[in-house]
């Protein structure tokens, strides 16, 4: 549901939207009588043997006949879980999160009632604002500068999200914060309740907002909302100094080699089917032997646990050494990381690449870009890990810190610089580094860093002045997923004979994630939720919600329900996003409530559940999301809430994925596919985002000139040069 949703159902006079729903239909999986009925709609039937062909030929049907299905049948065998519990009559939040006068206890569902029937935006906004944030009773008291910041964060279970912006949906770091421009700007008022508080965006602090456990807040978030963190944190935007320093990363050596173990699926990562594509590709490794590194390199892999490459680094790791360009998509949690750190460092060793402090102006040999702090740092431990021994420095430098410490820990020395592009740009802009000795750039989640909120960020950095061209150095692009109109962009950045590896089905979810998709209404949401939780007990557990405020929403209902939950999304200072991150890498906060802000290449062990209390807006998203369990070879279970009129648009991609990944595909999940079915469609959204199944340079290259081959990756055999596209 996006936040513009959100908003008007709690907001809007919209009563029949307060009516509690219980019947069995809203939150069972594949029970809901309204979706298998609309199929024998009387004038569905006419046409439905065409569609349901059209549907079966395209491959979307998960191989049951759809003719034959008992929905009942199929939706017992998918709802394990007991829909009893959570909550009745009075534990509903709204009465303790919204007490005053806008919001009234809720229903028995557990939602609440708006008491007024009208209220603009921006007072919408400062009622949220001024509750402030939950503070478990555990806590200490919010420190002084919390309430001088006017964040409202106070002790007690008031709770709710002091989050002053509207109609915005969560967004990664980055240049993309224009959507948060004016809803956060103009929340810079007086407290009509006459506290003195001013009302801030994100940008000046306003956040309010949950607080987790044990989580300290501090004033003065200093985010730029609606510039880029370059803008606000260079003087134009007068907002609050960031000042957050992060910790300094460990310095002991078991610390720095710290690695979960590979799970007992790792070795079935061999039988993935691997392409590549592209002219005159170099030959996959099957050992990292073969790969002949360097000992230190060596070492320092040992070290690490690694002792079998997985599929993406067989054929990633040959075709760097090699110098070529590469778009590489390999499913999530296959160890797309080392595939380019490993043979960048090789190459860089080779060259006797070696930092130094005394220049006034670095020069960085790499650039890897990141969309979000927390992933940016954990390729930057990556690195310093595979470096580590050698004289090859990595700095990491990313938004909600103060810029001059990183300037600080460029200044000592930088050849691999790990970099958010807010923050890169702004620290080029200030000519702290010159790039004219870049050889290697690396997009990780590349998808990501070229569409729309982030491509054209990209698009400067490449076109910066003393930036290479794209034939004097080598660009690689790795992720998960790969739209085809992804896919096309990236052409600017790539060399024309750039290969291209596709692990799997490009975009496809990892099969070593368990998929459940239950039809849950809004309404009954939160009852499932706490359900589930209690059913899982103490194994870690990601929440994915759609909107910043409703993941302080949910994670201050869970820890009112005594589930010890912590939060991250982008309107949480860096501080409380990474003691956030921190709780739950260490189990002290088995629950992380995300927004998609962790939904992409956060590696945390152990993360055994993933649950979608709301469905993300693409199935690329999807994808990501549940990638956070079911890593490197280990198990992971993924629950997805699907409401059917907010989600029926996913309902296609959605059977995709789970019958690509051999996944039950639930009945009705189905018939909604089926009854919202586009002829014509791939794999995508409605929304324009589609699957690529291979190298989209196949639509517009002869068969001639591209060479591909699929083979699985223990075979590992040399590209056939004349193997044709077809
Ligand atoms: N060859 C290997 N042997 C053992 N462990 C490995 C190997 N390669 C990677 N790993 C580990 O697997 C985990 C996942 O790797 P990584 O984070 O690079 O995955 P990814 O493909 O980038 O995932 P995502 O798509 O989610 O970003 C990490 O903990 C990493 O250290």
């Amino acid at each position: 549901m996006g936040d513009e949703d959100w908003d008007t159902e709690i907001l809007k006079p919209h009563i029949p939207s307060f009516v509690p729903v219980f019947d069995k239909d809203t939150f069972s999986s594949g029970a809901n009588g309204d979706a298998f009925n609309r199929a024998t709609d009387s004038s569905e039937i006419s046409d439905a043997p065409t569609r349901r062909d059209q549907f079966m030929r395209s491959g979307f049907a998960s191989g049951r006949s759809l003719g034959n299905r008992d929905a009942s049948d199929q939706s017992s065998k998918r709802e394990n879980l007991s829909t009893m519990g959570g909550f009745g009559p009075g534990k509903g939040f709204g009465n303790r999160g919204f007490s005053s006068n806008k919001f009234e206890e809720g229903d028995s569902s557990g939602f609440w009632r708006e008491s007024n029937d009208f209220e603009d935006n921006q007072t919408r906004s400062r009622g949220f604002a001024r509750r402030g944030g939950y503070q478990d009773g555990n806590d200490s008291e919010a420190s002084g500068s919390a309430r001088r910041g006017g964040r409202g964060s106070f002790r007690g279970c008031r709770g709710g999200f002091g989050l002053t912006h509207n109609s915005e949906s969560e967004r990664e770091d980055g240049p993309q914060r224009p959507g948060g421009f004016f809803s956060s700007r103009r929340t810079g008022l007086v407290d009509p309740a006459g506290n003195g508080d001013n009302f801030r965006g994100r940008s000046v602090g306003g956040r309010g907002g949950y607080k987790g456990f044990n989580e300290e807040v501090v004033a003065g978030s200093g985010r730029s909302t609606w510039k880029s963190e370059a803008e606000g944190e260079s003087g134009d935007f007068q907002g609050p100094k960031v000042t957050y320093i992060p910790p300094p990363p460990p310095e002991n050596e078991e610390a720095i080699f710290a690695h979960y173990q590979t799970g007992i699926n790792f070795d079935k990562y061999d039988t993935i089917l691997v392409e590549v594509s592209g002219h005159d590709a170099p030959p996959a490794i099957l050992t990292f032997e073969e790969a002949d590194l360097c000992q230190t390199l060596n070492n320092n892999i040992t070290k690490a646990g690694y002792t079998k490459l997985t599929p993406v680094q067989k054929y990633s790791i040959p075709i760097i050494l090699a110098g070529r360009d590469l778009m590489a998509c390999a499913q999530t949690g296959s160890g797309k990381t080392a595939a380019f750190l490993l043979p960048i460092l090789a190459h860089m060793m080779r060259d006797g690449v070696t930092a130094s402090r005394f220049k006034d102006q670095q020069e960085p040999e790499c650039i890897i870009v990141a969309p979000t702090r927390e992933l940016i740092n954990q390729i930057f431990l990556e690195a310093r890990k595979f470096s580590f021994g050698t004289c090859i420095r990595p700095v990491v430098i990313y938004g909600g810190t103060q810029l001059g410490h990183s300037i600080r820990q460029i200044m000592q020395g930088c050849n691999i610089l790990c970099a958010t592009p807010g923050r890169l740009m702004d620290i080029i802009g200030k000519e702290k580094i010159g790039l004219r000795q870049v050889r290697y750039l690396v997009l990780d989640e590349a998808d990501r860093m070229l569409d729309m909120g982030f491509g054209p960020e990209m698009k400067k950095l490449i076109s910066f002045p003393g930036m290479p061209p794209k034939d004097q150095r080598q660009t690689l692009m790795f992720s998960a997923t790969f739209p085809e109109e992804i896919q096309r962009l990236a052409g600017e950045f790539l060399k024309t004979d750039y290969l291209f590896v596709a692990v799997g089905q490009v975009g496809g979810a990892c099969s070593d994630v368990q998929q459940t998709v239950l039809q849950v209404g809004q309404y009954s949401k939160r009852e499932k939720l706490v359900e589930i939780l209690r059913n899982i007990g103490e194994e870690r557990t990601m929440v994915f919600v759609e909107t910043k405020k409703k993941a302080d929403f949910i994670a201050t209902f869970l820890c009112q329900e005594k589930i010890s939950t912590t939060s991250i999304h982008g309107d949480r200072e860096q501080r409380e996003r990474e003691q956030a991150l921190g709780d739950f890498r260490c189990g002290k906060c088995p629950v992380l409530v995300a927004t998609s802000v962790a939904a992409r290449g956060l590696d945390i062990e152990n993360v055994q559940h993933v649950i979608n209390f709301d469905l993300p807006s693409t199935i690329d998203e999807y994808v990501h999301r549940i990638g956070r369990t079911g890593r490197c070879g280990n198990i992971g279970k993924a629950i997805s809430f699907f409401d059917p009129e907010p989600d029926s648009h996913l309902a296609q991609p959605l059977v995709k994925v789970l019958s690509d990944a051999q996944q039950d595909v639930p009945a009705w999940l189905e018939e909604i596919a089926f009854s919202t079915y586009v002829p014509g469609f791939s794999g995508g959204t409605s929304r324009g985002n589609v699957f690529a199944s291979v190298d989209t340079r196949k639509s517009y290259q002869g068969k001639s000139s591209m060479n591909i081959v699929g083979f699985s990756s223990a075979q590992a055999p040399n590209p056939v040069d004349d193997e044709s596209w077809d």
